[in-house]
């Protein structure tokens, strides 16, 4: 009998401990990974550059058959790009990237979304106080809708935000925000795959080479186009991930808040317009840290393909393998002091491929590496510039951020008051 098989199934400790289960058992561990049971299913962690480039061979791990059915029915969406392997995931896949990594399209979205922040922070200035998770929501919601050719009413914004949070919110829990999570992704596929017909039967019109057009237009490895459902899961893993860059602004205003030294710098550079891109070559590097720094996505994993062997380790086919990405990006073999948040590690050195993996490692026009990073960078950076301006308040409130759940964030949503917008 193998030894994984002896080892108790791990899933409720991992439910129980959150973000700190793998890099825990990873400290307790003398060889080069971790061996547990997670799903009644023998598993291996594994992390650094290198792990990074073995999980991502094709040879070694799939994807497909590995992602549970909570996380398809709440998170990406049955039959979306995350579930595919090899050359239907290839086709696939380069459609998300002609749509996300031109940076014409980048600066178009970024360009909503700064449009969008300014005209809500100034309503935020009539308010007493305001939850800026929840405003970043409806800011990023109602610029990736109007970026995407997803037409959206004003007052439709809220609820299309809520809903889009819920999906990221509720797939790795198995209370009520799951449940929540399924009933948001089921309505907005509904509506999205209506919105698809009618773009293909002519009676709706979208701009051209917009995300709607393309995904409605998109011709699959097997030479058919997208059935209508499937078309609507793609265009919610671009609207979806958008709205969850709000978790990393919330990230963003606690760190300015626990270590203000960083807004003197931001705001310096905001307002003599010193740097480039987005925000400035500090910007850059802030959006960068509080990516490694804070807990958003835990690991990611597939199934073994055949036997493999991991540093004289045997994985054996079929194993759950697991990328520990939160553990990696505080490893101190990688980062020289990993729990203090320090944007200058990345203002000499951009990020090596492999090392920083906050949205997945490898080369993402052939693996899953998310390919919506550089859109990620582009808005944290422009939004974390903006908060550097804004004025206001941070009232007594919960700012701990537990690392039971997943996925994470400052309990109070980061609240703040009396808000003074840049004159
Ligand atoms: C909010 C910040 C984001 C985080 C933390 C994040 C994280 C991730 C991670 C960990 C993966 C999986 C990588 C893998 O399986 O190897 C992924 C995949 C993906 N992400 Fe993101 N992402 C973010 C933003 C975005 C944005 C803004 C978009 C699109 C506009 C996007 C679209 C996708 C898609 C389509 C995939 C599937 C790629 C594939 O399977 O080939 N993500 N992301």
């Amino acid at each position: 009998m193998s030894l994984s098989r002896l080892l108790p199934d791990s899933t409720l400790s991992l439910l129980a401990r959150g973000y700190a289960w793998l890099p825990d058992r990873m400290r307790r561990t003398t060889g080069p990974l971790v061996r547990a049971r997670l799903l009644g299913k023998p598993t291996v962690a594994l992390r650094g550059p290198e792990a990074v480039r073995f999980v991502y061979d094709e040879r070694h791990v799939r994807r497909g058959p590995a992602l549970p059915e909570p996380v398809k029915s709440t998170l990406f969406g049955h039959g979306a790009v995350h579930t595919l392997d090899g050359e239907a995931h290839r086709v696939r896949k380069a459609m998300f990237l002609s749509l996300l990594k031109s940076p014409q399209n980048i600066a178009g979205l970024v360009g909503d979304a700064t449009a969008a922040w300014d005209e809500a922070a100034a309503r935020w200035a009539e308010r007493e106080r305001v939850v800026l998770f929840d405003e970043a929501s409806r800011v990023l919601a109602g610029a990736v809708c109007r970026w995407a050719g997803v037409p959206l009413k004003e007052a439709e914004a809220e609820s299309a935000a809520r809903d889009l949070v819920a999906m990221v919110d509720g797939f790795a829990t198995l209370g009520p925000r799951h449940w929540r999570a399924r009933s948001a992704r089921r309505r907005r596929e509904a509506w999205l795959a209506s919105l698809v017909e009618a773009v293909r039967d002519g009676s709706a019109s979208v701009p051209e080479g917009s995300v709607v057009d393309v995904v409605a237009r998109h011709v699959d490895a097997d030479g058919e186009r997208l059935d209508a459902r499937t078309a609507a899961v793609e265009i919610l893993n671009v609207l979806r991930p958008t709205v969850a860059v709000c978790w990393f602004v919330a990230f963003a205003a606690h760190a300015l808040h626990r270590w203000p030294e960083h807004r003197a710098r931001l705001a310096e550079e905001a307002r003599t317009g010193a740097g480039h891109g987005f925000g400035g070559a500090y910007a850059e590097a802030f959006a960068h840290e509080v990516r490694r720094f804070y807990p958003f996505a835990p690991f990611i994993g597939g199934l073994a393909a055949a036997d493999l062997t991991w540093r004289g380790e045997p994985v054996p086919r079929g194993a759950l393998v697991l990328l520990d990405i939160h553990g990696q990006d505080h490893d101190p073999a990688l980062w020289e002091d990993p729990y203090s948040f320090d944007p200058r590690r990345f203002l000499d050195r951009p990020p090596e491929r492999d090392e920083l993996i906050p949205q997945g490692g490898g080369d993402p026009a052939t693996g899953h590496r998310c390919p919506g990073e550089d859109v990620t960078v582009a808005l944290l950076t422009a939004l974390s510039a903006r908060l550097s301006l804004l004025e206001y308040d941070v009232p007594e409130q919960d700012l701990r951020i537990p690392l039971r759940r997943i996925p994470s964030r400052p309990r109070s949503g980061f609240v703040v008051a009396n808000v003074r917008p840049p004159g």
